[in-house]
């Protein structure tokens, strides 16, 4: 089974299966969304149902919820648990700060006030993600339907006045359809480049009416566990940066490649 990953889910294996050992028993736990989420909410569900792991998740969005649930996890709402001890998702990009782009899967809203309801976020990611500067991503906005046009006009227009290097602003679309996220929004990718200052743009997007929120986490994430193809993993700690380095063994988790690959 393992022959048929391919190396960048294998990548995302390793990096969820190092970061699952942050979480301890009794713990409340936000839910990423994406890819590499869902195995990290596999191998969290494994030790939930073979090591007697108790916790309570937080899902970020309803197609984690299904997945927690269906692999054994307690889910809870944020107001039930009230505040989280660790929420572990993925991420688009990130860059030396630990800052992030989010919101490819459209989970950007639910993930960036779960993940700010946390004592700690871990992000995990394949290698792929890192770069030195935010922005050849395209960095998601969530806008109310009410008014979308002009808000989008009018995030073109911000971006001419920040002389931001890309300036295109595109709705997301699901077929024909435009992308729904679960709270009923609309999403706007934003063609930038490259983000200069990611601080100032989060800051300025989120000011203007429409706009709910955006894809950057700022001074959000702690911990970036770091998965690369050949089962090496990294963690990059934001105050001590990369303080471990090791191999993952693949061999005992064959069934829980199967499970995702079926
Ligand atoms: O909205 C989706 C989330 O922000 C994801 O965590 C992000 O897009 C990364 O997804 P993936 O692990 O599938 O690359």
């Amino acid at each position: 089974m393992t022959g048929e990953l391919s190396p960048i889910d294998k990548a995302k294996f390793v990096a969820a299966k190092r970061a699952v050992e942050f979480v301890e028993d009794g713990m409340r736990v936000g839910l990423g969304t994406g890819s590499t989420a869902a195995w990290m909410v596999r191998c969290l569900g494994e030790m939930v149902r073979e090591d007697g792991l108790k916790i309570r998740g937080v899902p970020t969005s309803t197609r984690t919820a299904e997945l927690a649930r269906e692999v054994g996890i307690e889910v809870i709402t944020l107001d039930e648990a009230g505040w989280l001890d660790v929420t572990i998702d993925g991420a688009d990009e990130f860059d030396g700060k630990l800052n992030l782009i989010k919101g490819g899967g459209g989970a950007l809203l639910q993930e960036k006030i779960v993940a700010t309801a946390s004592d700690q976020m871990i992000v995990i990611a394949d290698v792929g993600k890192e770069v030195e500067t935010l922005g050849a991503f395209p960095l998601p906005i969530e806008v109310i339907p009410f008014g979308w046009q002009t808000t989008k006009l009018l995030v073109e227009e911000l971006l001419i006045n920040m002389d931001v290097l890309g300036r295109e602003v595109t709705q997301r679309m699901k077929g024909d359809e435009p992308f729904v996220t679960d709270e009923g929004n609309f999403i706007l990718d934003l063609h930038l480049g490259r983000i200069g200052n990611p601080h100032q743009l989060s800051m300025v997007l989120n000011q203007m009416p429409g706009v709910v929120e955006n894809g950057l986490f700022i001074d959000i994430c702690d911990i970036v566990v770091l998965g690369y193809g050949d089962g090496r993993v990294e963690t990059r700690d934001i105050n001590e940066g990369t303080v471990e380095e090791d191999r993952l063994d693949f061999a005992e988790s064959d069934n829980l490649f199967s499970d995702m690959l079926d």
